[in-house]
């Protein structure tokens, strides 16, 4: 990481001093693909009495890595589009950003960040239609689209690299690592991603033995060892015998 300016935009939760900010408790969740990340977080926010509050009352907040993933180039898009881009290497995502926002973050600062689109590989974008004149033609514009992440007690950040970069990974206070029979996630994966990601069967089994399996042994499981706590079956564990 260069530590190059990046675009994420926050500003002040109070205009006050901030010398009485509070600093958030980071919570890092990774493991592989489909092992139950969010799955997890959401059952954490729920037991927390969190899920049913408006974002601005919110004590806990939960950010996706995927929201981090670069923008692709016009060659990469179409390799993405036959399932010939590898988002499962650390290079596709954008850590920069990543870290920018989680250090704003913990210093209580507001922050905006992407809503990524999978049937798009692409970053959100909303349209506005601007009138110009009575009898004008209608424009459109696209601008990116944003979620406000609050300032929080506690925020969750999931992902499968999430562990990966040093950096990163020294900001949170506590490391999470849902641990996940690969059969059994290969079996979600194929699920949720004809039903929710606009994928085809072939798509997603190329794409699983092209990259998603070999990055996964090469970049996310050897992040399992900076984990405080591993959560075998994840949102299955009840912690009870
Ligand atoms: N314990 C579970 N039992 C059954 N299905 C689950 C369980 N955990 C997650 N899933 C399902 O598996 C898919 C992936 O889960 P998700 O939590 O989104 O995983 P991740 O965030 O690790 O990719 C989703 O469709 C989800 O509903
Ligand atoms: N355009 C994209 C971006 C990501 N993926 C896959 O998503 C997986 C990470 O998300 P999880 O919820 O499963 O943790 C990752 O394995 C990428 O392969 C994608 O298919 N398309």
């Amino acid at each position: 990481m260069d530590g190059s300016p990046t675009h994420v935009s926050y500003e002040r939760s109070k205009s006050a001093s901030n010398i009485f900010e509070k600093k958030p408790f980071l919570i890092g969740v990774a493991g592989g693909t489909a092992s139950g990340k969010s799955t997890v977080c959401r059952r954490i926010m729920e037991k927390l009495g969190q899920d049913e509050m408006d974002d601005t009352q919110r004590q806990v907040v939960c950010i996706t890595q995927d929201s981090f993933y670069k923008e692709l180039n016009s060659e990469d898009g179409l390799k993405a589009r036959k399932g010939k881009y590898n988002f499962d290497h650390p290079d596709a995502m954008d850590f920069d950003l990543l870290l920018d926002t989680l250090q704003a973050i913990l210093h209580g600062k507001k922050c905006q960040v992407p809503v990524y689109d999978y049937s798009t590989n692409s970053r959100l974008l909303v349209y506005f239609r601007i009138l110009k004149g009575s009898c004008a033609p209608l424009y459109s514009r696209k601008k990116d689209e944003f979620i406000t992440i609050h300032p929080a007690d506690v925020v969750l950040l999931e992902g499968i690299l999430v562990f990966y970069c040093k950096e990163i990974r020294d900001l949170f206070h506590m490391k999470l690592f849902v641990d996940t029979d690969s059969d059994t996630r290969l079996m979600r994966r194929v699920l949720r991603d004809v039903k929710e990601r606009g994928r085809d069967l072939e798509h997603v089994l190329n794409q699983y033995l092209l990259f998603v399996k070999p990055s996964f042994e090469n970049f996310c499981l050897p992040t399992k060892k900076f984990a405080d706590v591993i959560i075998p079956r994840g949102a299955d564990n009840s912690g009870k015998l």
